[in-house]
């Protein structure tokens, strides 16, 4: 049996006290990852550089103990690696070289040009894998397709995803190029980061809940359920967590569409919800509102409480329903991690 306590709540185990990890947690609110970033020069440089990499994933992890790791990277890399150009604005956020035209997917590259760009990401998780704690899971991770594409499709993120919608309706098949494209590419890059080390891979799709009906079917759930298949082809005890951002009710029967061993759940359900629609199917993560992080105090401990008990009957791991903001207070994460293990 896995000792690692995230292998084994992935595994199915019901343990006394869930494992606890946080989306972001290595970012902004830490003052030793605002040190390691400004050592950098900026975010992409310290995404391409294996060793302050590598140090700014494990600072959370000396911090706070949590039973994972996340390698610490970004999801556009990929887009940027099959040729698009990315760049990070302050207080805005990505812009990338929009791919819309079937003249700008002929310029993409295909999936077997990833990896030079790619490379140090891979020597990062090789790093990561021989510094972490023994009880640590070092998981390794890429965007989702449909996620990745709005993206690149509008060269910058959305509120709506509107044009990466428009480009569905309006040509198709420059669409579900651009979809399976990413979709073969990520099971390389993935691929990549298990041989290198990566004991876990997370999906993150963080605008699949603006796919309705058949568009969830087959842009979230087929794309997640391909890569999953592939990845499990290729290496059967890899586990995989699926995050469906937003999915509401499309969380239901997601780990049997996909395959997928872990459902991610954001805190737009209650954990209530969560446990009886979606962990009686397998392991669920989540689903603390990150807001909790920034505000403290007794309702962060009520809330952590709740989520703990709530998803206490199944396979749990802790986690926030999104990723921890700048704003945050490292002493609430303290206290978060505190109030599940302490009681
Ligand atoms: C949509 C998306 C992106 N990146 C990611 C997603 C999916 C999850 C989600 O919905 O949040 C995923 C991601 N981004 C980052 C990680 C590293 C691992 C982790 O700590 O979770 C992971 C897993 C680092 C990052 N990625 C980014 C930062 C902040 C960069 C900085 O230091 O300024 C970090 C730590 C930048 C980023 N990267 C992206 C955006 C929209 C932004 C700007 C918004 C922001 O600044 O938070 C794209």
């Amino acid at each position: 049996m896995a000792e690692k306590t995230i292998l084994r709540a992935l595994n199915g185990e019901v343990l006394p006290t869930p494992p606890v990890w946080m989306m972001r947690q290595a970012g902004r609110y830490l003052p030793e990852y605002r040190a390691t970033r400004a050592q950098a020069g900026d975010f992409l440089s310290l995404c391409y550089n294996p060793e302050l990499a590598a140090e700014v994933t494990l600072q959370p992890i000396r911090r706070y103990g949590f039973d994972a790791a996340i390698l610490f990277a970004d999801i556009l890399l990929l887009p940027q690696a099959l040729g698009a150009d990315l760049w990070f604005v302050t207080g805005e956020g990505p812009r990338l070289s929009t791919t819309t035209t079937p003249a700008d997917f002929a310029k993409l590259k295909t999936k077997d040009d990833i990896h030079d760009t790619l490379g140090p990401i891979y020597e990062t998780v090789g790093i990561l894998s021989r510094e972490l704690p023994s009880e640590t899971t070092l998981i390794g991770f890429a965007g989702a397709p449909w996620t990745v594409a709005t993206y690149m499709i509008a060269g910058q993120g959305t509120k709506d995803q509107g044009p990466a919608h428009a480009l569905k309706s309006q040509d198709r098949e420059t669409f579900c190029k651009i979809i399976d494209l990413l979709t073969e590419s990520t099971i390389e890059y993935l691929s990549k980061q298990v041989e290198a080390g990566a004991e876990v891979v997370k999906l993150f799709d963080s605008w699949a809940g603006s796919l309705k009906g058949d568009d969830f079917h087959d842009f979230a759930v087929e794309p997640t359920r391909k890569i999953i298949a592939e990845l499990k082809a290729r290496f059967p005890q890899l586990p995989v967590i699926a995050f469906p951002r937003e999915a509401g009710e499309g969380y239901i029967g997601f780990h049997e569409k996909t395959g997928a061993d872990c459902v991610a759940l954001d805190n737009s359900i209650t954990p209530e919800w969560g446990a009886a629609n979606v962990q009686i199917a397998g392991c669920v993560q989540g689903n603390l509102a990150p807001g909790h992080m920034v505000t403290g105090g007794q309702a962060l401990v009520d809330e952590t409480r709740h989520v703990v008990e709530a998803f206490k009957n199944g396979p749990h791991i802790f986690n926030l329903g999104h990723g921890i903001t700048p704003d945050a207070d490292p002493e609430n994460v303290a206290l978060m991690v505190e109030t599940i293990r302490g009681g």
